[in-house]
């Protein structure tokens, strides 16, 4: 019988947190990691292996490979990014374009010339950028490309208003959407708790509600919070979102996410990538689900499409040289 096979491209800190969540889901019964630093691949799919006379642990396959080894893989996750002298990593995602557009054109390449049936979750940044490069230029199926976009925008949105009225996160309904980056923004016309909509939590909490612009700025600058301290990293609850996005598709489970995914006609948008709420199953994006914006959502969406758009752009200015 054959057991899921995922494969993770680039184990630097991001791509090795989803080695070690993947390894203890009991997903996957092998696991291929992929770096170009090829002694770092192995040794942190080794440190994995010996966890493996643990009880707590599945006996799960995992080795440093190549290109080859990923033909029969069933999900490939890509977390690789340019590596920035004395780790000074730019703050703004789309600074990281010059270098990651090549690597994952380099990547796509590779993975394209042997397989075309995995499901790609991407994580690498500027994210939305990296997934249209991925959709458009290998001929690659898109609705198996997905990239965790605002799966963890969603998860720092539901985080922060649990937090603000004293709940688990998960009671929260609520997502961002559009770019990962700057400028995301969050459905409140939508958002509910319980059957509360977020206009009326006040009734029941106590207190006045952030507004929507000031829910966006919080939710934009949590990921700074983490990142200045760790030094130009965030890792863990993006690791997550990947591996709650790997369950959906090995588990062929339709959960609803609002992650990364090629837009052509939803909500007037063309030929573009941005986060809307998607099912997500064993073919990837099985079905996208654009929700109905309000006047303040319109306009966030206009921004922040026209964001993405300009960092396509410059995508494609590289690539012609
Ligand atoms: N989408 C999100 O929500 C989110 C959140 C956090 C981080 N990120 C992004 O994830 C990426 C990884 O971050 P990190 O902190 O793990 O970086 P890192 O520098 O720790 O690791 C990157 C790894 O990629 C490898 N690599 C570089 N070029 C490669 C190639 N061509 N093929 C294979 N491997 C290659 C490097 O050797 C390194 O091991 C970054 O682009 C970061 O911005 C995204």
């Amino acid at each position: 019988m054959k057991t899921s096979k995922l494969a993770i491209i680039g184990v630097g800190h991001v791509g090795s947190e989803v080695l070690e969540n993947a390894a203890l889901s009991g997903l996957f019964g092998e696991i291929v990691a992929i770096d170009t630093r090829s002694e770092r691949a192995a040794a942190e799919a080794l440190d994995q292996m010996h966890a493996s006379g643990m009880l707590g642990r599945a006996n799960v396959r995992i080795y440093g490979g190549g290109y080859d080894d990923i033909a029969d893989a069933d999900v490939i996750v890509i977390a690789a990014t340019h590596i920035w002298p004395h780790g000074e990593v730019p703050a703004d995602r789309q600074a990281l374009l010059g270098n990651n557009a090549a690597i994952i054109r380099q990547i796509m390449g590779d993975i394209s010339r042997v397989t075309r049936d995995a499901v790609l979750v991407f994580i690498t940044n500027p994210l939305d950028t990296v997934v249209y490069i991925a959709a458009t230029e290998f001929g690659y199926p898109k609705e198996k490309i997905i990239g965790t976009g605002c799966v963890l925008d969603s998860s720092r949105l539901r985080f922060l208003l649990g937090r603000r009225y004293g709940l688990d996160p998960k009671a929260v309904n609520a997502f961002m959407m559009g770019e990962h980056g700057y400028t995301a923004f969050p459905l409140l016309g939508s958002a509910q708790i319980a059957t509360v909509p977020y206009a009326e939590l006040p009734e029941y909490f106590g207190q006045d509600n952030w507004t929507a612009d000031e829910v966006r700025e919080k939710v934009v600058q949590a990921a700074y919070e983490v990142f200045h301290p760790k030094d130009g990293v965030t890792d863990a609850a993006v690791a997550q979102a990947a591996t709650e996005i790997l369950r959906s598709i090995v588990l062929d489970e339709k959960a609803v996410f609002s992650a990364a995914t090629y837009i052509d006609g939803e909500l007037g948008q063309h030929d573009t990538v941005f986060s809307i709420p998607v099912v997500v199953g064993a073919n990837g994006v099985e079905k996208k689900l654009p929700p109905k914006l309000n006047a303040w959502e319109q306009a966030k969406l206009a921004e922040s499409a026209a964001a993405i758009r300009a960092n396509i752009d410059l995508a494609k200015k590289l690539k012609q040289g």
